[in-house]
């Protein structure tokens, strides 16, 4: 379990974190949302020991981020938003040396992964594209089989291919009762995955809740009906019903009360087509975000 308890981190340039507090649950995908320079490679940073908080305390499976953390490097993976690969290595031997450094007898799982990923181990690292240092990254971040993981916008510079291909891995290792916490701001990766979602802006956690329920906020507020008549359209513009806007023989209808009362007035009429926009998270996003700064 990953804890983080109002934890204060202030940069002479006055950012940084301001009493942010999250937890994440074992058997959990937890994603961190955010904008640039919102705080969660500083957060990140603090979970892996390589930061001292200024107050409040980070703690993995009980073990205290900043005090303990060899402790915590054992049983975790992680995958870092910038990947700086030791010049001149090749992706074996970076590998044989991070087993080494875990104490890792089995390359089983490591010759899973490098299949999994398809990654061609015979270039050398530093002739590696983005695409493939990332890939490099996600194996060694899993191939120890860690309880707990932690991604700092892991997808980044992999094909929609590959994005896919990792998010079934972390579906597998969730169902195999994993921590995870997933930092990004690419919104697909994190609606496809997260069982909750913390959103943070200028250091301050803005929200933490359950995807379904960040989702259900913004749930489908409009429909948008086609007719195949101008005039039906008018009668409806003009039945009591609240539509948003019109053109064409199109209306957006506001979904203001009982959905059958609305259904049942515009079903009246021949109906060309009807749309109900899906809910996005990224709509969700932008609304707190925009929200936060009005
Ligand atoms: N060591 C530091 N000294 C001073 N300011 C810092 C330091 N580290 C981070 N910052 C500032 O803190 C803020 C948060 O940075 P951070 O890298 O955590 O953002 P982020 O959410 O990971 O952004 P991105 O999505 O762009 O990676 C930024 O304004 C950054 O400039």
């Amino acid at each position: 379990m990953i804890q983080i308890d109002h934890l204060t981190k202030k940069f002479p340039n006055q950012k940084g974190l301001f009493d942010v507090s999250i937890q994440v649950d074992m058997g959990q995908i937890f994603g961190y949302l955010g904008p640039n320079g919102a705080g969660k490679s500083t957060t990140i940073r603090h979970l892996m020991g390589y930061m001292q908080p200024d107050t409040g305390k980070a703690t993995i499976n009980g073990y205290d981020c900043w005090e303990e953390s060899d402790k915590i490097h054992s049983i975790l993976g992680y995958v870092p938003g910038e990947i700086a690969f030791v010049e001149g290595m090749t992706a074996v031997d970076f590998l044989d040396a991070m087993a080494g450094m875990r104490n890792l007898k089995s390359n089983t799982r490591r010759k899973e992964l490098i299949e999994t990923f398809d990654l061609d181990m015979r270039v050398p690292i530093r002739k590696m594209s983005k695409g493939m240092k990332q890939k490099l990254a996600i194996i060694n971040a899993f191939m120890h089989d860690p309880e707990v993981i932690i991604l700092d916008e892991p997808s980044s510079g992999l094909d929609p291919l590959m994005q896919k291909t990792f998010v079934d891995l972390l579906h597998k290792e969730k169902s195999k009762g994993k921590t995870i916490l997933i930092s990004s701001h690419i919104f697909s990766e994190l609606e496809d995955t997260a069982d909750t979602i913390a959103i943070i802006r200028k250091g301050r956690i803005i929200t933490v809740q359950e995807l379904s329920l960040l989702k259900g906020e913004m749930a489908a507020n409009r429909y948008e009906v086609e007719f195949y008549r101008q005039e039906d359209l008018q009668t409806i513009v003009h039945s009591g019903l609240v539509v948003q806007s019109h053109s064409g023989n199109k209306a957006v209808i506001s979904v203001d009360r009982e959905i059958s009362e609305i259904l049942e007035q515009i079903s009246q009429y021949p109906i060309k087509a009807l749309d109900i926009p899906r809910q996005r998270l990224e709509d969700v996003f932008m609304k707190y975000y925009y929200d936060e700064e009005a």
